[in-house]
């Protein structure tokens, strides 16, 4: 299925690229690797159907049939999730990860009801996060933003609590976004309108972006602009089935946040080459390209940026493109995104003698 060759300068071009990852959930970095021995060290007991190893579990990561069997997977996986000190290591190291990757700027997603559930505070699980959010500032250059989403198989009223919870969090400035994610087709985004407008009545500043058009059609997407009034979609990928949508998303410049081996691996397309990505390059469509859950379908940014390529072949002038519609549909200040984007015109002006002289 590779068409195109992604060969070494290309793979320099694309590394150093200066990328935003707007669509990865926190808890979705958590490997096998790092799951059997945080079950031990806290004392987590698995399911007795839960594979037993690294390699064995890595073999069912690997035939998933579709969103809601991936799901199962993922919330087991997150109760291994306990100490403060947990998701400061997870996130930690998806940070690091990342920045090798050439990853400048970070939006991450975190499902706190997941955690609540099993009796861990939000507070715990935040305070995790945002102090390895900070170190990643600091210590690697990378800018961050955490979006808390809900779990929308559970009840709105149960978001409606969550919601509360994070207040603090919301008013200090350390959540900047809500989103909504797990089962899509059963849960449609209409569920979620008081949420949404909670958050947007008390801190108008706050980013608003939700999961539709994985699985759920392009009136998932056009509902969640309606009724949630959110700025951004994650995934989007249905949005090809509708053309007035398509011109809407061009017209207001909203950011798809794109998965594309996550695509693959939950089987909404057989290969990379069906995604839409040419349609929405068409119709002037901004995405960003992302890695959503790396540590369960088997990639993080750059080997997603690289699968892209092996499919479509772009140019480094559509490569740019792509890179700078991440930096202006992120949730950064104008100083912020004029850095980013001098940083893509100087990673141009190396490569392109280089590749395409
Ligand atoms: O891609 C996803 N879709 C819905 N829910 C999720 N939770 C983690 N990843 C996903
Ligand atoms: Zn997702």
């Amino acid at each position: 299925m590779s068409k195109y060759e992604c060969n070494h300068h290309m793979t320099g071009f694309l590394k150093e690229l200066p990328k935003c990852e707007h669509h990865v959930h926190l808890e979705g970095t958590l490997g096998p690797d790092l799951l059997f021995p945080l079950a031990a060290r806290n004392n987590v007991q698995l399911p007795s159907h839960f594979p037993k190893d690294v390699e064995s579990l890595n073999k069912r990561y690997s035939e998933f049939t579709d969103l809601q069997d991936f799901l199962n997977f993922y919330y087991i996986g997150m109760s291994v999730l306990i100490q403060e000190q947990d998701f400061f290591d997870l996130a930690w190291a998806y940070f690091t990860k990342a920045h090798a990757d050439g990853l400048h700027h970070a939006e991450t997603f975190f499902d706190p009801q997941g955690h609540v559930e099993r009796g861990v505070s939000i507070d715990v699980v935040v305070r995790g996060f945002e102090r390895a959010a900070q170190q990643a500032e600091k210590e690697l250059g990378i800018s961050t933003r955490l979006i808390m989403c809900l779990l929308r198989h559970l009840p709105p009223k149960d978001g409606l609590a969550t919601i509360e919870s994070a207040r603090p969090y919301y008013k200090a400035g350390t959540i900047h976004g809500l989103g909504l994610d797990s089962a899509e087709k059963p849960f449609p985004p209409h569920l979620f309108e008081e949420c949404y407008k909670a958050v947007r009545d008390s801190f108008p500043e706050v980013g608003l972006t939700a999961h539709a058009g994985e699985e759920g059609g392009p009136e998932f997407i056009t509902n969640s602009l309606d009724l949630l009034n959110v700025t951004r979609i994650d995934h989007g990928v249905n949005s090809f089935q509708d053309e007035d949508l398509l011109k809407r998303l061009a017209k207001n410049q909203t950011l798809l946040s794109l998965c594309p081996l996550s695509n693959v691996k939950l089987q909404v397309v057989k290969d990379v080459s069906e995604l839409p990505i040419q349609k929405w390059l068409d119709f002037g469509v901004p995405f960003s390209i992302n890695s959503d859950d790396p540590a369960y379908f088997g990639g993080y940014i750059l080997d997603n940026y690289i699968m892209v390529h092996t499919r479509f072949g772009f140019d480094l002038k559509t490569w740019c493109k792509i890179a700078a519609n991440g930096v202006n549909g992120s949730w950064i200040s104008d100083a912020r995104k004029k850095e980013l984007l001098e940083k893509i015109d100087q990673v141009y002006t190396k490569y392109q003698p280089l590749i395409e002289a």
